[in-house]
């Protein structure tokens, strides 16, 4: 079990993780999701150190991270990254036996180690093994590297956008493979995403970041059936209505009187396009230009996000 409790991040005298709390089941999958900037990374590495609080604490199967030695937070606590981030002088072999060979296990296990999450990633051992990443292809790059994170037979691992390197059809198949690993190992995951139909496919538990706040944290569903806010209400129904609705018209339709910072919107983008913009670059309004550049006043996210809500 993992539990966050009451954690706070300062960068620059501003709180970007602000007293987050929430407790993370054995052997469950809970994805990060928010707006760019929310403060998800730093949430993430937090859990293994990467990052230290300014308040708060965080506990894993109840002992405070702190006083756990870094060593052994290396190997309870898995850590993949977009883009993989293998050695490219290091052979697939190598790579995966960093950890294990960091922590002293001897030759022979750690192996056996490698050859058995090669195969369970389906690449066979004694082809993959020696090459080096530059001769692998992208997915199979992203393979190794959670198998790398996997390792030294972790119980926690994080994941920070895994698969957001990989096109859409590898990268249903990389969820696929984590959630079969997943229930293989009965590893607990946390893993932060931008892609919200990734999230609704990987999670128990959804959590969406604003601003370092956590508005909500629960099951897909109940997300959709009782969001916690407007914001929630949006993101999670990224699939759905809302976004229907709002791809159906333009932005011209809610452009109001009024100034924005950042780089402007056309008015002919459909409003789906402007809410992804806006939640993407973390504002909450943007300029508003016509086809000729004129200024059209502004957009907020306060309106589409009641436009997405639909007619009352
Ligand atoms: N080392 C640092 N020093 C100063 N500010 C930082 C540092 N790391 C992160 N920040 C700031 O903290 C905020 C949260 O960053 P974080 O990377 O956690 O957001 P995120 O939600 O993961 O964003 P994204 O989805 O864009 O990756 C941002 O405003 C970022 O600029």
């Amino acid at each position: 079990m993992i539990e966050i409790d009451g954690i706070t991040k300062i960068y620059d005298g501003k709180s970007v993780v602000d007293d987050v709390t929430l407790t993370i089941e054995p052997h469950t999958v809970a994805v990060i999701v928010g707006t760019s900037g929310s403060g998800k990374t730093t949430l993430l590495r937090m859990v293994n150190r990467l990052v230290e609080p300014d308040a708060g604490m965080i506990r894993l199967d109840g002992e405070d991270n702190r006083t756990i030695p870094g060593y052994e937070l290396r190997r309870r606590i898995g850590y993949a990254i977009q883009g993989h981030g293998l050695f490219p002088h290091r052979t697939v072999a190598e790579n995966i036996a960093t950890v294990p060979r960091l922590i002293g296990w001897d030759k022979e296990k750690t192996a056996a180690k490698v050859r058995e999450l090669l195969t369970l990633f389906q690449l066979d051992a004694d082809l993959f093994g020696p090459r080096y990443p530059h001769e692998l292809s992208g997915g199979e790059q992203q393979r190794v590297g959670v198998a790398r994170a996997l390792a030294a037979e972790p119980n926690v691992l994080l994941m920070d956008e895994p698969f957001g390197a990989l096109d859409p059809i590898i990268r249903a198949k990389a969820q696929d493979d984590l959630l079969a690993i997943q229930k293989h190992f009965g590893t607990t995951i946390i893993l932060v995403t931008h892609d919200m139909n990734e999230a609704f496919h990987l999670a128990d538990k959804i959590a969406v970041m604003d601003a370092g706040r956590l508005l909500q944290f629960g099951p897909p569903d109940e997300l959709v059936r009782q969001p916690a806010t407007g914001f929630v209400e949006a993101m999670v129904g990224a699939s759905e209505r809302p976004f229907r609705l709002l791809s159906m018209r333009r932005v011209s339709d809610l452009a109001e009187p009024g100034s924005a910072d950042g780089s402007p919107i056309a008015a002919t983008v459909t409003q789906q396009d402007a809410l992804a913009e806006l939640m993407w670059t973390g504002r909450s309004a943007a300029p508003v230009v016509s086809s000729d550049g004129e200024a059209r006043g502004r957009v907020t996210l306060e309106a589409l996000l009641q436009r997405a809500r639909g007619p009352k």
